[in-house]
């Protein structure tokens, strides 16, 4: 296996006489071993990413690196990568043990060991009862699974999955998923997870990778990438349902702090202990503060420090053992999680708590989180 180094690597694609910057000054990397999820909007640069690093794409400027050597120059083939894209790429001609062998056969491996490694990927997907059928027979959610048992089957430098269960169904997708763990895990293997699913992005992953608009905005763990987020943009694409975010002006009196939401019904919040030191150097006149929908508490799960936020319920919504309610409240919406077996209906009047110390600020001009 392999470490992956990506050293301000740039993509452009020139098409019907107009330039497209896929991939803007992306430095990235991917420790021998790890699993990092890529996450994003579509069209943000995942797959492009993915293709460069498969060598199925040119990289416009930059390099990339595995253990260090430069690989711009190699083939596909000489990189050692295996793939599983979710469009499955299988051989049509073939059954799906065949598929499954054909991987196989580049390493070189004598019959009994290559039967031996064929048996444990499909035992380990559960995909025995297809083994002879051909790809045109099978559902889109089983091609898929050949298409990751082939490059799972394989021990390569990099493994490289760009949604690969993005057909799966909701129990056989988080099942899959955590067997890819498992594998990940038992062979050590370096390996780079693309999905539109940021709940199994957080569970597979060592670290997430955020992009948007090609660039990488944040990366990390997802406690970092929670507690942390480096812009407005990360805060609100990562975390269901998205942050909140209240607009205050900073008021300054001697060496009291106040963050002014509203005024008319007044709502203020003491300024969070860990911004303090940013918000003395009287830089900052107007922030966004962002409040996660699960720091947004009932009465009964109220904490001391809690400041209330009055308004009327615009919906409500109860799911499973979650419940999320959206009030309008300082002349906008309020997204909360509480977890609570009332209900509530359209027009009610609710309160919720918030910790003024949970909150996260950001600076209004640029978006970006301040720092502490
Ligand atoms: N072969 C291509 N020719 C021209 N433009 C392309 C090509 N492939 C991708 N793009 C453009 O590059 C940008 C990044 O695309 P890419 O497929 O890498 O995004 P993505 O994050 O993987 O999207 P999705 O999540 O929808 O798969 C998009 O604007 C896309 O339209």
């Amino acid at each position: 296996m392999a470490s992956v180094t990506m050293e301000n690597v740039n993509k452009y694609y020139y098409s019907s006489a107009r330039l497209n910057h896929a991939v803007i000054n992306l430095n990235m990397e991917i420790q021998d071993g790890e699993l990092v999820s890529i996450v994003g909007p579509s069209g943000c640069g995942k797959t492009s990413t993915m293709r460069m690093i498969a060598g199925l794409e040119g990289v416009t400027q930059g390099k990339i690196f595995f253990d260090g050597n430069p690989i711009n120059h190699l083939s596909p083939a000489q990189r050692n990568v295996a793939l599983s894209f979710e469009s499955y790429a299988l051989y049509q001609h073939m059954t799906v043990k065949e598929n499954i062998q054909f991987c196989l056969k580049v390493k070189n491996l004598s019959p009994q060991e290559m039967e031996k490694q064929c048996n444990w990927i499909v035992g380990l997907l559960g995909i025995h009862n297809i083994l002879d059928q051909k790809p045109a027979n099978l559902s889109g959610g089983q091609q898929q699974l050949v298409s990751l048992a082939r490059a799972l089957s394989r021990t390569p430098s990099v493994t490289l999955l760009d949604e690969p269960i993005s057909h799966l169904d909701g129990r056989a997708r988080q099942d899959v998923s955590i067997k890819i763990r498992e594998i990940h895990n038992q062979l050590g293997l370096t390996m780079i997870y693309v999905t539109h699913n940021q709940e199994e992005a957080f569970a597979l992953a060592d670290r997430v990778a955020v992009m948007n608009f090609g660039e990488l905005q944040q990366i990390g763990t997802r406690q970092e990438i929670i507690e942390n987020p480096v812009n407005m943009f990360v805060a609100e694409f990562i975390g269901e349902p998205s942050m909140n975010f209240i607009p205050c002006q900073v008021s300054r009196q001697g060496e009291t702090l106040e963050l002014i939401c509203h005024k008319d019904p007044a709502f203020h919040l003491p300024a969070a202990r860990k911004y303090l030191p940013a918000l003395h150097k009287g830089q900052y006149q107007r922030i966004i503060i962002g409040i996660r929908p699960i720091a947004c508490r009932l009465e009964e799960f109220r904490r001391p420090d809690d400041c209330k936020l009055t308004g009327q319920v615009l919906s409500y919504e109860h799911l499973g053992e979650k419940s999320f309610v959206k009030i309008h409240a300082l002349e906008q919406k309020i997204s909360a999680d509480i977890s609570s077996h009332y209900f509530y209906s359209t027009g009610d009047t609710l309160s919720l708590y918030v910790n003024p110390q949970e909150a996260i600020y950001f600076d209004e001009e640029t978006g970006n989180a301040l720092p502490w």
